[in-house]
């Protein structure tokens, strides 16, 4: 069997938390609370409304290129050394970092300095404000969403004006999809779940910053600025552009022209502070020729989690960290229920996990959480060791051995599959044919977009599952028919015993 691990080692590159952080004091993150952003937004003021009805006054259409051009002045000019890349229209990410010169492999590239970046220290242009958020300790997330708003509602008087122009207005981020078309889009694929609670974190997370502190000092945070729309934008220009620079402590930045450069899951460059020239750099794992577009990787990240935070698949099988994660489940009306879940329990695990499946296999925690779900009442003192290779928790990675139980686990794991398997073919099946009434050209244009968006998710997903099934399916053809022989010549030896 091929195996994997379930910790995938991130690249720490555009890598969101899994919530934005903030302190227990000022949000609880409810955890059941799945309302869409609509419908938050349904409950705030009429300002707000007329607010999020607009979206937001400030950025770019996506694939502009005047505002970059103003941005790449005002770089200069603050700055910015001369660079061997220009921001071009490109073919993947629509705007992107083109070579105007040879690139070597192992080229250090862009040195943008520390003055340039947005961290959780900046200065506020407007003072007063950025005093209030420091009193009451913000975290770095919901700080930097909030500052990003303060400085882009401030206009021309922000220092960070030109960049802020060269945002999008609306960055490609799963927090604009509605929690319809998260339900009708993503009903197949496990990202739905994450989708949901990313969007009810954002929620929450608004909602503690309006309440304790924005209600408080309504003069400095007006709701027509500070609102669940402009939040919304906010969130999403972080979760697709901030970087954690790990020479800097490990501080999450935004990096003005840096975060012009997209992802390939090809290239393993990525972005940190370079102490000897004192700038943000990357180097290059690969030469480029000019006019090519030159790439980073925002990490070793799955097809579902670059949707989910940038807002894009990549082409179907080019992503060698794909995964897609494999939920598995107790069977409740097995007669040993209470004590597998009670084992499951003691090691931090819950009646339904998920684990994450590749093209190359599967990990040997989901291997430990099917023998636990198919071993018989006999094993009853074996479920705890179960559990914790299941959790991954031991010290050691205990071995999960139980050859009495292969097939059985094997078989369970093959059963999961197909039903997943079929999930996903009805839907894919079913959304070819939906004809959809759209009100007008620019709304039917963003369905075709989000429904391309998730066709391409699903057949990425149902392609690690079609290859764990044939994977499966051969293992345990190979068993039976080893289990065969096995019989076959222990009965031709009884044969030429009694013959
Ligand atoms: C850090 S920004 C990169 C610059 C961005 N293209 C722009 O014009 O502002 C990340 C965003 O770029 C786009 N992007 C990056 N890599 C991509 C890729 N491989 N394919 C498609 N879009 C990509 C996505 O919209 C993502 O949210």
């Amino acid at each position: 069997m091929a195996s994997t691990t379930t910790a995938t080692t991130l690249h720490t590159q555009f890598r969101p938390p899994s919530r934005p952080r903030a302190p227990r004091r000022i949000h609880k993150y409810p955890s059941s609370c799945c309302f869409s952003v609509r419908a938050a937004a349904a409950s705030a003021s009429a300002p707000a409304q007329r607010e999020a009805a607009a979206g937001v006054p400030w950025g770019c259409e996506i694939e502009s290129l005047e505002s970059a051009a103003s941005l790449e002045r005002w770089l200069t000019n603050s700055g910015l050394p001369e660079q061997r890349l220009a921001l071009e229209k490109v073919d993947v990410g629509e705007r992107g970092l083109v070579a105007l010169k040879n690139v070597r492999n192992g080229e250090k590239l862009l040195f943008v300095p520390p003055s340039l970046v947005i961290t959780a220290e900046s200065e506020w242009s407007n003072r007063e404000v950025g005093e209030v958020m420091k009193r009451y300790s913000v975290p770095d997330w919901p700080l930097l969403a909030t500052y990003l708003i303060s400085e882009a509602s401030l206009e021309g008087s922000s220092r960070w004006s030109s960049y802020i122009d060269a945002l999008p207005r609306q960055p490609y981020s799963l927090l604009y999809w509605t929690r319809t078309e998260i339900d009708a889009y993503l009903v197949a694929s496990p990202i739905r779940e994450r989708a949901i609670s990313r969007i009810s974190d954002v929620i929450g997370t608004y909602n503690d910053l309006r309440d304790r502190i924005f209600s408080k000092h309504p003069n400095l945070f007006p709701e027509e600025v500070y609102n669940m729309e402009t939040f919304k934008w906010s969130f999403g220009i972080l979760f697709s552009r901030l970087v954690r620079l790990e020479s800097m402590d490990g501080r999450v930045a935004l990096v003005p022209w840096a975060d012009m450069l997209n992802h390939s899951p090809e290239v393993d460059a990525f972005l940190d502070y370079d102490k000897s020239s004192q700038g943000i750099v990357f180097t290059t794992d690969r030469s480029y020729q000019p006019g090519e577009q030159v790439f980073i990787s925002y990490g070793k990240k799955s097809s579902g989690e670059l949707l989910l935070s940038y807002g894009f698949v990549p082409k179907e099988g080019t992503n060698p960290n794909d995964s897609v994660e494999f939920l598995v489940s107790l069977n409740k009306s097995d007669e040993c229920y209470k004590e597998k879940l009670q084992a499951l329990k003691r090691h931090g695990l819950l009646e339904s996990e998920s684990f994450p499946l590749r093209v190359t296999g599967w990990p040997v925690e989901l291997m430990a959480y099917a023998f636990l779900v198919v071993s018989p009442p006999e094993m009853i003192q074996r479920f705890d060791e179960m559990a914790v290779a299941a959790s991954n928790k031991g010290s050691s990675k205990p071995a999960v051995n139980y050859p009495e139980l292969d097939e059985e686990a094997l078989q369970f794991i093959l059963d999961c599959c197909e039903s997943s398997i079929k999930r996903y073919t009805k839907y894919l099946e079913g959304a070819k044919g939906s004809a959809e009434v759209s009100i007008n050209s620019k709304q039917a244009n963003r369905t075709l977009l989000l429904k391309q968006l998730a066709r391409d998710l699903c057949i990425s997903e149902r392609r690690i599952l079609y290859r764990s099934q044939y994977i499966l399916r051969r293992r345990l053809r190979d068993m039976r028919a080893g289990g065969e022989l096995k019989a076959l010549s222990l009965f031709n030896g009884l044969r030429n015993l009694f013959k």
